[in-house]
């Protein structure tokens, strides 16, 4: 029909109606029901575009992907991991949302939140570091997000300021979920594989041994490196060496070459600058454990000192962000 000449991909959008009934809506979107504008970015396979839905003149950022490159370049499995991801995310204000996907003869298209303000490695590159309050804040927003991932039984595996973008608000909204890890259940009992609707307990289906992928150098975990199991608290890793960015301008390990990089990983050489805050130094040190099973888990990081007066929880999305 011509839903799939428009590259039209067909959304159920439930709606309750005023006495409680749920309405079923079917929602087709296409090419033709958007207006491109501005390229807000390129990636290495995609195109990411302003656009402006006609009928309901909301703007969303539209990321592009050339369909031969995607094959060529064997992406297709990443493709389909962001699409499954992002539609497992779908209600977290701090996680970029995924409205709709379609593709036409030549692209694939995901319809995702528009985050205005750039990613906060810009904001952090312009001022050189952040101060307590505002690390507090974007820390605090951040740990709630990935609490919400691994709730919902993801691993992001490359958490980094370039994939923690700002919207409109100066609030943040994570992205870049083609290379997370979504975990299955193995039924405790006769070790099948359940499906995703089961109680997620976070035992990885695929045999771990498998991955290949390792995120970007700076904020890769040692057990990463070493034998490759890949869990949640790689995630808890990647956010203290961003806490620690965010109030020093640097990653804790940074050498002049990823192999360099590693080795500091590995040897969990890192130190902190003069004048970086005591609270802060017990917080990082106890994230960047190099035992996983020794690093904080979210509950005691929001218990953490660091956070003290930080109020967790819906609230902390409608608090006015403060001036960097
Ligand atoms: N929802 C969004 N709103 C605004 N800008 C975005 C959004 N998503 C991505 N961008 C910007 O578009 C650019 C490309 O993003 P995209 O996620 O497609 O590629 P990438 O992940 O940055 O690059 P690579 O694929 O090489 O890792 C980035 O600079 C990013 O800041
Ligand atoms: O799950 C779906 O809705 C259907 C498709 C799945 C899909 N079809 C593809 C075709 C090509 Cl050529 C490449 C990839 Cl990665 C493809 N992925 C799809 C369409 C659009 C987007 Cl953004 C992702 C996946």
């Amino acid at each position: 029909n011509d839903w799939a000449e428009r590259g039209a991909a067909v959304h159920v959008q439930r709606e309750a109606d005023v006495n409680g009934n749920v309405q079923i809506k079917t929602i087709k979107k296409g090419v033709k029901d958007f207006t491109f504008g501005r390229i807000l970015g390129e990636g290495s396979f995609s195109t990411v575009v302003a656009a402006t839905d006609r009928q309901t003149l909301r703007e969303y950022a539209i990321k592009i992907l050339d369909k031969r490159h995607i094959i060529k370049e064997k992406k297709v499995k990443y493709v389909n991991i962001e699409k499954n991801t992002l539609n497992r995310l779908g209600d977290h204000p701090g996680i970029v949302r995924l409205y709709y996907t379609f593709q036409d003869e030549r692209s694939l298209y995901f319809v995702l939140d528009l985050a205005p303000n750039g990613e906060l490695f810009s904001v952090l590159k312009k001022l050189g570091t952040l101060n307590m309050e505002c690390t507090q804040y974007y820390g605090a927003q951040l740990l709630d997000a990935v609490d919400y991932m691994h709730n919902h039984g993801v691993i992001h595996r490359d958490l980094k300021p370039e994939n923690i973008l700002l919207d409109e608000n100066m609030r943040i909204k994570v992205t870049d979920f083609g290379t997370a890890k979504l975990l299955g259940v193995r039924n405790p009992v006769d070790g099948t594989a359940g499906d995703s609707s089961d109680d997620i307990s976070g035992i990885p289906i695929e045999d771990e041994r498998l991955n290949s992928f390792v995120g970007t150098a700076e904020y890769v975990s040692p057990e990463l490196l070493t034998d490759k199991a890949a869990g949640k608290s790689s995630d808890i890793w990647a956010f203290g060496c961003i806490l620690y960015q965010l109030l020093c301008g640097k990653p804790p390990f940074k050498a002049s070459n990823e192999y360099q990089t590693f080795q500091k990983i590995i040897k969990l050489d890192y130190s902190f600058p003069a004048g970086f805050p005591q609270v802060a130094r017990d917080l990082v040190s106890k994230l960047l454990a190099t035992d996983p099973l020794k690093r904080l888990t979210i509950e005691q990081i929001k218990a953490h000192q660091f956070f003290t007066d930080m109020v967790f929880g819906p609230i902390l999305w409608s608090r006015k962000a403060p001036r960097l």
